[in-house]
């Protein structure tokens, strides 16, 4: 369990954590989202105590992290997967991690083979790629069997099978009982994962509930239809409230009326329809409408700036 309250940061003016207030709860995935530079790593900074904050406090497994005698066996954290030793070994790396905290050299072998880094194990780490960085990092988070998991970014470079594998672990620690607490910027991923989530934006929580309820408050639910009528039936169900949007041909996505409202009218005005699809609403979509005012590095779309720059000048 982690529970911060009126947690906050400041590097010099700048605000990075506003004073948050939230609580990650065992037996669960909690996911952390937000945009670049909200202040989701200096919070899980926070939380294992490489940061101090400059106001308010947090506690893992009911006291703050530096008070724990046996650290890695309540927290285990993926901060930055690049801080290793380049010149040691993934064994050595995690040896000399379980020496200092009388971890046996059996669950150093264990971690190893569970995170599928056997064969690379005795190579030095500098040498990594940045998926096989990552694999090395959780194995460092899960050396103590930590009953809290703290993972920043955890799929970051890692392949198809290396996601699945990190989606399946978490999801089986938080059946276990233990307090998972994970950030990415994969949406689908995320969907897939968490059970709940925190948004958090401009330092600011500004969503904490189940995934189920962000994805259900995205207001407007969209429907496609498919018809070789589509600018007649767009005619027919233009009215307040409802928006239609065709972007291929013989397709019409409509928000505003629902799929038996459509159907109804369609079949008062004869019109033939051969697809009806309610679209149920993604994380994504929740996500993009719960941070729009949020985001502090704002991307440009290609249509203004004219395209990419064509290569190979
Ligand atoms: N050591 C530091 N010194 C000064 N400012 C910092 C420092 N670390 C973070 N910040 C600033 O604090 C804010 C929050 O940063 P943080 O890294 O926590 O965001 P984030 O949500 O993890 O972002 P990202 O998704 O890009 O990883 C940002 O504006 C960042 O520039």
């Amino acid at each position: 369990m982690i529970e911060a309250t009126n947690l906050a940061k400041k590097y010099g003016e700048k605000v990075a954590v506003a004073g948050v207030t939230f609580s990650v709860k065992p037996g669960q995935v909690t996911g952390f989202l937000g945009p670049n530079g909200a202040g989701k790593s200096t919070t899980m900074r926070m939380i294992v105590g490489l940061d101090r904050p400059t106001a308010g406090s947090v506690i893992v497994n009911g006291r703050p992290y530096a008070e724990h005698r046996d650290p890695l066996h309540q927290v285990g954290a993926l901060l930055d997967a690049k801080a290793v030793h380049t010149s040691r070994s993934a064994y050595n790396h995690l040896l000399a991690m379980a020496a200092t905290h009388s971890i046996s050299t059996t669950r150093v072998n264990e971690v190893i083979e569970m995170t599928g880094l056997a064969e690379v194990a005795k190579k030095k780490a500098g040498g990594f790629s940045l998926g096989m960085g990552q694999r090395l990092g959780i194995a460092a988070a899960l050396l103590g069997d930590p009953q809290t998991l703290i993972l920043d970014e955890p799929v970051n470079g890692l392949d198809p099978e290396g996601v699945l594998w990190v989606r399946n672990l978490v999801k089986y620690l938080a059946g276990q009982g233990k307090t998972v607490f994970l950030s990415s910027h994969l949406m689908s991923e995320m969907a897939q994962t968490a059970d709940h989530l925190i948004v958090i934006g401009r330092g600011r929580i500004i969503a904490d509930a189940p995934i189920k309820d962000i994805i259900a408050g995205k207001q407007q639910t969209r429907t496609r239809i498919r018809s070789q009528q589509v600018s007649e039936l767009a005619d027919l169900l233009a009215g307040e409230g409802v928006s239609l949007n065709s972007s291929e041909n013989e397709t019409l996505e409509v928000s505003g009326l629902d799929a038996h409202q459509i159907a109804r009218i369609a079949l008062d005005n004869r019109v033939l329809i051969y697809e009806l699809t309610p679209l149920n609403a993604s994380l994504e979509e929740a996500y993009f409408d719960l941070t729009k005012d949020e985001v502090e590095f704002h991307s440009h779309s290609l249509a203004n700036s004219g395209g990419p720059a064509p290569e190979g000048n």
